[in-house]
Protein backbone atom coordinates (compact mmCIF):
# COMPACT_ATOMS: atom_id res chain seq x y z
CA UNK A 1 0.00 0.00 0.00
CA UNK A 2 1.43 3.01 -0.99
CA UNK A 3 2.29 5.86 2.41
CA UNK A 4 -0.31 8.84 2.37
CA UNK A 5 1.92 12.11 1.45
CA UNK A 6 3.99 13.70 4.57
CA UNK A 7 1.15 16.66 4.81
CA UNK A 8 -1.95 14.62 4.66
CA UNK A 9 -0.68 12.56 7.74
CA UNK A 10 0.95 16.03 9.63
CA UNK A 11 -2.98 17.14 8.83
CA UNK A 12 -4.11 13.97 10.68
CA UNK A 13 -2.04 13.71 13.52
CA UNK A 14 -2.66 17.49 14.33
CA UNK A 15 -6.39 17.09 14.12
CA UNK A 16 -6.16 14.27 16.27
CA UNK A 17 -4.24 16.25 18.85
CA UNK A 18 -7.06 18.69 18.37
CA UNK A 19 -9.74 17.05 18.34
CA UNK A 20 -8.74 14.68 21.21
CA UNK A 21 -7.20 17.06 23.63
CA UNK A 22 -3.70 14.53 23.73
CA UNK A 23 -1.47 16.61 25.37
CA UNK A 24 2.13 15.77 24.37
CA UNK A 25 5.06 16.76 26.62
CA UNK A 26 7.48 19.40 25.09
CA UNK A 27 10.65 18.10 24.02
CA UNK A 28 11.85 21.62 25.03
CA UNK A 29 11.42 21.33 28.74
CA UNK A 30 14.23 21.96 30.86
CA UNK A 31 15.66 20.91 34.48
CA UNK A 32 18.57 22.26 36.48
CA UNK A 33 20.87 19.41 37.94
CA UNK A 34 23.55 20.02 40.02
CA UNK A 35 26.24 17.48 41.07
CA UNK A 36 26.71 19.06 45.12
CA UNK A 37 30.78 19.20 46.84
CA UNK A 38 30.42 15.70 47.85
CA UNK A 39 29.59 14.40 44.16
CA UNK A 40 32.59 16.14 42.98
CA UNK A 41 34.79 15.22 45.88
CA UNK A 42 34.24 11.68 45.31
CA UNK A 43 34.80 11.73 41.79
CA UNK A 44 31.18 10.91 40.60
CA UNK A 45 30.73 13.86 38.32
CA UNK A 46 31.02 11.14 35.62
CA UNK A 47 28.79 8.75 36.46
CA UNK A 48 25.87 11.24 37.09
CA UNK A 49 26.17 12.68 33.61
CA UNK A 50 26.08 9.07 32.00
CA UNK A 51 22.76 8.36 33.93
CA UNK A 52 21.05 11.49 32.29
CA UNK A 53 22.95 10.60 28.77
CA UNK A 54 21.91 7.11 29.03
CA UNK A 55 18.65 7.78 29.29
CA UNK A 56 18.54 10.70 26.45
CA UNK A 57 18.50 13.93 27.45
CA UNK A 58 20.55 16.39 26.00
CA UNK A 59 22.72 18.40 27.70
CA UNK A 60 22.61 22.23 27.38
CA UNK A 61 24.37 24.14 29.70
CA UNK A 62 27.15 22.47 31.83
CA UNK A 63 30.05 24.65 34.03
CA UNK A 64 32.27 24.21 37.84
CA UNK A 65 32.00 26.65 40.19
CA UNK A 66 32.47 27.77 43.68
CA UNK A 67 29.05 28.51 44.79
CA UNK A 68 28.61 31.83 47.21
CA UNK A 69 26.43 32.06 49.91
CA UNK A 70 24.24 34.78 48.27
CA UNK A 71 23.35 32.22 45.43
CA UNK A 72 22.86 29.51 47.56
CA UNK A 73 20.68 31.83 49.97
CA UNK A 74 18.59 32.16 46.74
CA UNK A 75 18.62 28.75 45.65
CA UNK A 76 17.50 27.30 48.95
CA UNK A 77 15.16 30.42 49.82
CA UNK A 78 12.33 27.97 50.86
CA UNK A 79 14.80 26.20 53.45
CA UNK A 80 16.67 29.23 55.00
CA UNK A 81 14.09 28.64 58.52
CA UNK A 82 15.31 24.60 58.71
CA UNK A 83 17.13 23.69 61.50
CA UNK A 84 19.58 22.22 59.40
CA UNK A 85 20.28 25.41 57.16
CA UNK A 86 23.25 26.38 58.11
CA UNK A 87 24.99 23.06 57.76
CA UNK A 88 23.51 23.03 54.14
CA UNK A 89 25.15 26.22 53.36
CA UNK A 90 28.55 24.79 54.74
CA UNK A 91 27.99 21.64 53.04
CA UNK A 92 27.36 23.33 49.61
CA UNK A 93 30.03 25.95 49.96
CA UNK A 94 32.39 23.41 50.69
CA UNK A 95 33.74 23.09 47.71
CA UNK A 96 33.48 23.09 43.54
CA UNK A 97 29.73 22.19 42.25
CA UNK A 98 29.00 21.28 38.43
CA UNK A 99 25.88 22.98 37.71
CA UNK A 100 24.12 21.64 34.65
CA UNK A 101 20.72 21.89 32.73
CA UNK A 102 19.43 19.17 30.75
CA UNK A 103 16.31 18.90 28.00
CA UNK A 104 13.81 16.88 27.09
CA UNK A 105 10.38 15.73 27.47
CA UNK A 106 9.32 15.23 31.06
CA UNK A 107 12.24 16.28 32.42
CA UNK A 108 11.83 17.73 36.14
CA UNK A 109 9.39 14.72 36.98
CA UNK A 110 11.64 12.26 35.57
CA UNK A 111 15.22 13.41 36.73
CA UNK A 112 13.75 13.89 40.27
CA UNK A 113 12.52 9.94 40.00
CA UNK A 114 16.47 9.22 38.79
CA UNK A 115 17.67 11.49 41.64
CA UNK A 116 15.71 9.51 44.34
CA UNK A 117 14.43 10.64 47.50
CA UNK A 118 16.14 13.71 49.23
CA UNK A 119 17.51 10.94 52.03
CA UNK A 120 19.37 8.17 50.43
CA UNK A 121 17.88 6.01 53.20
CA UNK A 122 14.52 6.29 51.80
CA UNK A 123 15.88 6.37 48.30
CA UNK A 124 14.29 3.34 45.90
CA UNK A 125 17.51 1.01 44.48
CA UNK A 126 18.83 2.43 40.97
CA UNK A 127 17.96 6.24 42.01
CA UNK A 128 21.54 8.07 42.04
CA UNK A 129 20.80 9.12 45.62
CA UNK A 130 20.65 5.30 46.82
CA UNK A 131 23.27 3.77 44.63
CA UNK A 132 26.00 6.68 45.43
CA UNK A 133 24.96 7.75 49.08
CA UNK A 134 23.79 7.01 52.71
CA UNK A 135 23.01 10.22 53.91
CA UNK A 136 20.83 13.51 54.13
CA UNK A 137 23.41 15.72 54.42
CA UNK A 138 25.90 14.55 52.09
CA UNK A 139 22.80 13.22 48.84
CA UNK A 140 25.10 13.95 46.13
CA UNK A 141 23.07 15.74 43.81
CA UNK A 142 20.62 18.46 43.59
CA UNK A 143 17.56 18.24 41.06
CA UNK A 144 14.87 21.07 40.60
CA UNK A 145 11.31 20.03 42.00
CA UNK A 146 8.91 21.12 39.54
CA UNK A 147 8.81 23.31 36.16
CA UNK A 148 8.63 26.61 38.24
CA UNK A 149 11.18 25.65 40.02
CA UNK A 150 13.55 24.44 37.25
CA UNK A 151 12.60 28.23 35.68
CA UNK A 152 13.91 30.12 38.62
CA UNK A 153 16.79 27.91 39.68
CA UNK A 154 17.98 28.12 35.65
CA UNK A 155 17.91 31.40 35.72
CA UNK A 156 19.49 32.13 38.72
CA UNK A 157 22.66 29.70 37.68
CA UNK A 158 23.20 30.94 34.14
CA UNK A 159 22.84 33.69 31.48
CA UNK A 160 20.60 32.88 29.03
CA UNK A 161 23.58 32.94 26.07
CA UNK A 162 25.48 30.29 27.99
CA UNK A 163 22.47 27.66 27.24
CA UNK A 164 23.22 25.94 23.93
CA UNK A 165 20.34 25.09 21.25
CA UNK A 166 21.68 22.10 19.20
CA UNK A 167 19.88 18.84 17.75
CA UNK A 168 20.79 15.82 18.59
CA UNK A 169 20.97 13.84 15.00
CA UNK A 170 19.76 10.87 16.53
CA UNK A 171 16.16 12.11 17.69
CA UNK A 172 15.62 14.06 14.64
CA UNK A 173 12.56 11.57 14.41
CA UNK A 174 11.27 11.78 17.67
CA UNK A 175 11.40 16.14 17.93
CA UNK A 176 7.66 16.24 17.33
CA UNK A 177 7.14 14.09 21.20
N1 LIG B 1 17.14 16.69 57.79
C1 LIG B 1 18.16 17.08 57.05
N2 LIG B 1 19.40 17.06 57.56
C2 LIG B 1 20.43 17.47 56.85
N3 LIG B 1 20.35 17.92 55.58
C3 LIG B 1 19.15 17.97 55.00
C4 LIG B 1 17.99 17.55 55.69
N4 LIG B 1 16.95 17.72 54.86
C5 LIG B 1 17.44 18.22 53.73
N5 LIG B 1 18.74 18.36 53.79
C6 LIG B 1 19.59 18.87 52.76
O1 LIG B 1 18.97 19.98 52.15
C7 LIG B 1 18.79 19.73 50.81
C8 LIG B 1 17.58 20.41 50.34
O2 LIG B 1 16.46 19.81 50.89
P1 LIG B 1 15.20 19.64 50.02
O3 LIG B 1 14.08 19.50 50.98
O4 LIG B 1 15.12 20.70 48.97
O5 LIG B 1 15.52 18.24 49.38
P2 LIG B 1 15.67 17.91 47.86
O6 LIG B 1 14.77 18.77 47.07
O7 LIG B 1 15.56 16.44 47.73
O8 LIG B 1 17.19 18.31 47.63
P3 LIG B 1 17.77 19.32 46.58
O9 LIG B 1 16.92 20.56 46.68
O10 LIG B 1 19.18 19.50 47.01
O11 LIG B 1 17.59 18.61 45.28
C9 LIG B 1 18.77 18.22 50.68
O12 LIG B 1 19.13 17.74 49.43
C10 LIG B 1 19.78 17.82 51.70
O13 LIG B 1 21.09 17.91 51.21
O1 LIG C 1 16.54 17.22 56.57
C1 LIG C 1 17.20 17.64 55.59
C2 LIG C 1 16.56 18.02 54.39
C3 LIG C 1 17.33 18.50 53.36
N1 LIG C 1 18.67 18.60 53.48
C4 LIG C 1 19.48 19.10 52.38
O2 LIG C 1 18.80 20.11 51.70
C5 LIG C 1 18.69 19.80 50.33
C6 LIG C 1 17.48 20.43 49.74
O3 LIG C 1 16.33 19.94 50.37
P1 LIG C 1 15.04 19.65 49.53
O4 LIG C 1 13.91 19.51 50.51
O5 LIG C 1 14.94 20.65 48.47
O6 LIG C 1 15.31 18.21 48.96
P2 LIG C 1 15.76 17.76 47.51
O7 LIG C 1 15.02 18.64 46.57
O8 LIG C 1 17.22 17.95 47.46
O9 LIG C 1 15.40 16.33 47.40
C7 LIG C 1 18.71 18.32 50.27
O10 LIG C 1 19.07 17.79 49.05
C8 LIG C 1 19.74 18.03 51.33
O11 LIG C 1 21.03 18.21 50.81
C9 LIG C 1 19.32 18.25 54.64
O12 LIG C 1 20.53 18.35 54.73
N2 LIG C 1 18.56 17.79 55.67
MG1 LIG D 1 14.86 20.59 46.89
Amino acid sequence: MESLPLYVTSIVLWLTKELFQISVPSAKERTFIAVKPDGVQRRLVGQVIHRFERRGFKLVGLKLLQVSKNLLSQHYCQLTKKPFYPDLVEYMTSGPVVAMVWEGPNIVQTCRMMVGHTNPAEAHAGTIRADFSLHVSRNVVHASDSLEGAQREIMLWFDGHDLLKWDCIDQSVTSEL
